[in-house]
């Protein structure tokens, strides 16, 4: 054919079909951009897909696209994907998210968005993606997701021993390394970006107190780790019986007894997160609900100081009612369905802690047998508490000491916090001479109640100050300088001596 034409003829056939391609490539740039600015973006997508099912070839690949959330709650398939994934990356991976806090021993990787990461089971070859729906920001956030994809033949067996396989290592994984969580509402310090925008937010919780640091009775203490020891073994029995597989704690006491050191004792112990609930973060029985739905199992769910929560509800109901909108609010009988209605029955092995300083100023209805399954007493300091302190901050808990007698009558007779206990004894490291100032300590707190001012109605009162602080934390700005003043009273450094 070529030698039929000229040189010349050639080179003019070339120059006519390139700018026939490239009319005919304007042409569908034209059309393109017309579609772009005609077809709506959903509709257009929509096409294309539709376009590409009919004129690709039928594909032996299958993908599982595996959502961040189900729903209003957490995807455990998700969360276990990213745990298990860190453990596959491959040299060929291009980018990394690494990060560490001064309490994990390793440094944790992750992949990052837009990353693959190939896997392998047995004969099976499998392929990751993290991915991230841009443009969608629904109230949680971006929409995260991983897709798996592999061939079809091999569905069953993926679905029914890959993914349970990447669930039990994912737990091994969190066991191994767990650093425990402390979660609370927007919290802005957290490396999740997700969840710095999302309803909760966490810290590693670096609270050290464990139930051999705790100054409280011995039996008591028992008490509470058989309970816990014996709910974690009961599964099986709470599905039995039709329960919920959770038990609520009530833990009351004047403040500085160690009711938060319980608390974060109890999660030490159990390897529990922490999720510390303010209600006065939280605006309506739906949103709780949300918030709720939204933590993990093998946790602990905190309402601190439930008798000032319950201002807040009364408070809030009272302004819905006054602006005709009392159906949005917090409720009540919102708090308690979350609790021990039909929603909590959503999620396993969970704790719940309400603390308070006034338990006969808690609404009866939380108080109601079953709701709250063990109320713990937490008192002043006994003689065998201060064996514990003065074995935590002296190291001479067990050794006999001359001292020791005339604390332990004082302690019997006069009403000290541990708190206030504990302060003493920080005070110098020169063991008898902290135990001198604890003696000085508790003997001019016993003169001051025979001078007149009893004990009982000088700790009525820090206690009312106390509780007055906690429900004024309530209005907002006030909160920090509030706080602070608390926190002095409660540790002890203005104490009752000064009031
Ligand atoms: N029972 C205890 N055992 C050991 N330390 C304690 C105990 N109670 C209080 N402390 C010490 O006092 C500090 C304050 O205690 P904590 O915050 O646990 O008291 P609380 O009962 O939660 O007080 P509040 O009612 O004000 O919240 C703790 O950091 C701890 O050092
Ligand atoms: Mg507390």
């Amino acid at each position: 054919m070529a030698a039929m034409f000229s040189s010349s003829e050639m080179s003019k056939t070339a120059s006519s079909l390139l700018s026939a391609y490239a009319s005919f490539a304007g042409s569908i740039m034209l059309v393109r951009s017309m579609a772009n600015e005609l077809i709506p973006h959903p509709l257009r997508s929509y096409l294309l897909k539709t376009c590409r099912y009919f004129f690709s070839p039928l594909s032996s690949a299958l993908t599982l696209a595996i959502d961040e959330r189900c729903g209003m709650a957490k995807n455990q398939v998700f969360e276990g994907a990213k745990l298990y994934l860190s453990t596959r990356i491959s040299p060929k991976t291009e980018r990394l998210k690494v990060s560490k806090t001064r309490k994990q021993n390793h440094i944790t990787i992750a992949i990052d968005k837009g990353e693959t990461v190939v896997d392998r089971f047995e004969d099976v070859r499998l392929t990751w993606r993290f991915a991230c729906a841009e443009g969608e920001k629904p109230p949680h956030g971006e929409k995260r997701y991983f897709e798996l994809i592999f061939n079809k033949k091999h569905k069953d067996k993926v679905l029914n021993f890959y993914l349970p396989y990447v669930l039990l290592k994912a737990e091994e994984i969190k066991n191994k390394d767990k650093a425990i969580k402390l979660y609370s509402r927007q919290c802005p310090f957290s490396e999740d970006e997700n969840e710095r925008r999302g309803s909760w937010g966490s810290i590693i919780l670096e609270h050290p107190a464990t139930f051999d640091t705790l100054a409280m009775d011995p039996d008591l203490k028992k008490i509470i780790i058989d309970d816990l020891e014996m709910f974690l073994k009961r599964k099986g029995y709470y599905k039995k019986l039709g329960k919920a597989w959770k038990r609520g704690y009530l833990l009351y006491g004047p403040p500085g007894t160690g009711k938060s050191s319980l608390v974060a004792a109890m999660a030490n112990y159990l390897r529990f997160d922490i999720y510390d609930l303010g209600l006065t973060s939280v605006h309506s029985d739906a949103e709780l609900r949300r918030t709720l739905l939204s933590t993990s199992n093998q946790s602990i769910l905190l309402i601190e100081d439930i008798d000032c929560s319950s201002e807040v509800l009364k408070r809030q109901t009272r302004t819905k009612t006054k602006q005709h909108d009392a159906k949005s609010g917090l409720t009540l009988s919102g708090i308690l369905n979350c609790i021990d209605g039909l929603w909590s029955s959503c999620g396993d092995e969970r704790i719940i802690v309400f603390t308070t300083n006034y338990k006969d100023r808690i609404d009866p209805a939380l108080l109601r047998p079953g709701r709250m399954d063990l109320h713990i007493n937490m008192s002043y300091c006994t003689t065998a508490g201060f064996r514990v302190l003065a074995s935590n901050y002296l190291g001479i808990g067990t050794k006999n000491n001359p001292f020791f007698g005339e604390i332990d009558d004082l302690l019997k007779t006069t009403e000290a916090t541990p708190a206030e206990v504990a302060e003493e004894l920080m005070r110098t490291n020169d063991a008898d001479a902290a135990l001198q100032g604890l003696v000085h300590f508790l003997k001019r707190k016993r003169d001051e109640s025979k001078n007149g001012e009893t004990d009982s109605s000088s700790i009525t009162r820090l206690n009312e100050i106390v509780s007055r602080v906690k429900r004024l934390k309530t209005d907002g700005d006030q909160n920090k300088t509030l706080m602070l003043s608390r926190k002095r009273m409660v540790n002890g450094r203005i104490g009752l001596r000064r009031m």
